[in-house]
């Protein structure tokens, strides 16, 4: 077991935090998808069954998967973990005094294994314990309404945790389908015995932060994507505490489009090598950023500035070589919504991508990039790829 340490998003990467998505996709409905962040109803099985084989393409590579229902059942040994959950799950303000207290007691009661499920699925009115007397809030509430709602998107581990250095930052989500989950990977890091000695990143901030928006270009030099998720103020409030934790000389906050395709930076741009990133085309000529750098107790910023340069000087190289997809809009703009440009390397010019991207996958092996297929097609009914569906936690540092 090594400590946990990431200061790049390519460098050989050693421990990985996945989950593996169950009961909370069962819940899904064609009447909640949208809330719920998906934009398909996922065929249960054959997600886990991809999940599955997407665990074992890392294991074969030697890398050690944990998985966060495995973490949070553990960390809920503990009494205080517990009773964290507890508060993050019953929202008195939805159930009402009555219910959130017979809900308490229920949850109580349960095995660590029990309450994660719980936590992680929901929980509805029709599934809540039978209770003496009368409850205007029961009555009143259609017995397929949440009391606890579930967390499909817990898939994508990416989001709730960023390691950098030495250090994890719990993020701050920003859609309110998500905000549970950064308390559950909360418990993981605070409670569980393998991460009692680590310390915290970015502390307890509110200013929206999500992992598939912060890159770690290089030692000392982290993108962030401002759009859809992450807010100017979180990227500001981030480098503030980067910087004053010295994990940082150079913050580049990118704008990125507030759609839907491109919620986060990561699914227009991931690293495939130390020194080279893929970019799906439409964005490439156009991308910027702010460079953000300490300055006494405050901070400098400048530009923008064209993002290729600004990341190539702030990482101290001649130029970002870019794998130009080279593909006709179309494809380009089919295979980017459907993850092509969402990869996870495992070491410098190895990466995890989905198979059905078959255009932008041929173009990275004419790069000289060893391509590792997975099949995605359940997974990614929640628009995310291999690298929003993993944290990494232990990478070896690249030099
Ligand atoms: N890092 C990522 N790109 N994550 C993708 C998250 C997808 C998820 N359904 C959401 O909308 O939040």
């Amino acid at each position: 077991m090594t400590t946990p340490h990431v200061t790049s998003e390519v460098g050989p990467l050693r421990t990985v935090l996945l989950h593996r998505p169950g009961g909370e996709l069962k819940r899904l409905t064609p009447r909640n998808n949208d809330q719920l962040l998906f934009d398909a109803i996922p065929w249960v099985d054959r997600a886990e069954q991809e999940h599955d084989a997407f665990a074992a393409v890392l294991r074969e590579q030697g890398v050690e998967v944990l998985l966060l229902d495995e973490l949070l059942s553990e960390a809920l040994r503990d009494p205080r973990a517990r009773t964290a959950a507890l508060h993050s799950g019953v929202d008195e303000r939805r159930l009402g005094a009555e219910v959130a207290d017979t809900l308490c007691s229920y949850l109580s009661s349960m095995d660590e294994k029990t309450l994660t499920g719980v936590l992680v699925s929901g929980m509805t009115f029709e599934e809540l314990p039978a209770a003496e007397g009368q409850s205007l809030v029961r009555r009143m509430h259609q017995p397929h309404d949440f009391a606890i709602d579930p967390l499909p998107n817990l898939l994508f581990t990416r989001d709730s945790s960023v390691w950098i250095d030495d250090r994890v930052a719990v993020t701050s989500l920003a859609m309110p389908a998500r905000i549970r989950e950064s308390a559950l990977t909360d418990l993981v890091y605070a409670y569980h015995p393998r991460f009692a000695q680590s310390a915290r990143a970015y502390g307890a901030h509110s200013a929206p932060v999500e992992g598939g928006d912060v890159l770690l270009l290089a030692p000392g030099v982290v993108a962030v994507g401002v759009g859809e998720r992450t807010t100017p103020a979180g990227a500001e409030s981030l480098a503030r505490s980067l910087f004053a934790d010295d994990l940082a000389h150079t913050v580049l906050a990118v704008p990125i489009t507030q759609t839907r395709a491109s919620m986060h930076l990561d699914t227009v741009c991931t690293m495939v090598d130390h020194d080279a990133v893929l970019m799906y085309p439409a964005i490439r000529d156009h991308l910027t950023a702010y460079v953000l750098r300490p300055a006494g107790e405050g901070i400098k910023v400048s530009g923008p500035e064209p993002f290729l340069r600004a990341s190539a000087e702030a990482m101290e190289l001649d130029r970002l070589r870019v794998v130009d997809t080279g593909l006709d809009p179309v494809t380009a703009e089919r295979e980017q919504w459907e993850d092509g440009n969402n990869t996870l390397a495992v070491s410098p010019g190895t990466l995890v991508a989905y198979e059905r991207n078959v255009e932008t996958n041929a173009r990275l092996e004419d790069a000289g990039i060893e391509v590792l297929r997975i099949s995605g097609s359940e997974l990614g009914s929640g628009r995310g790829g291999p690298r929003c569906m993993s944290s990494p936690i232990v990478r070896d540092p690249l030099y």
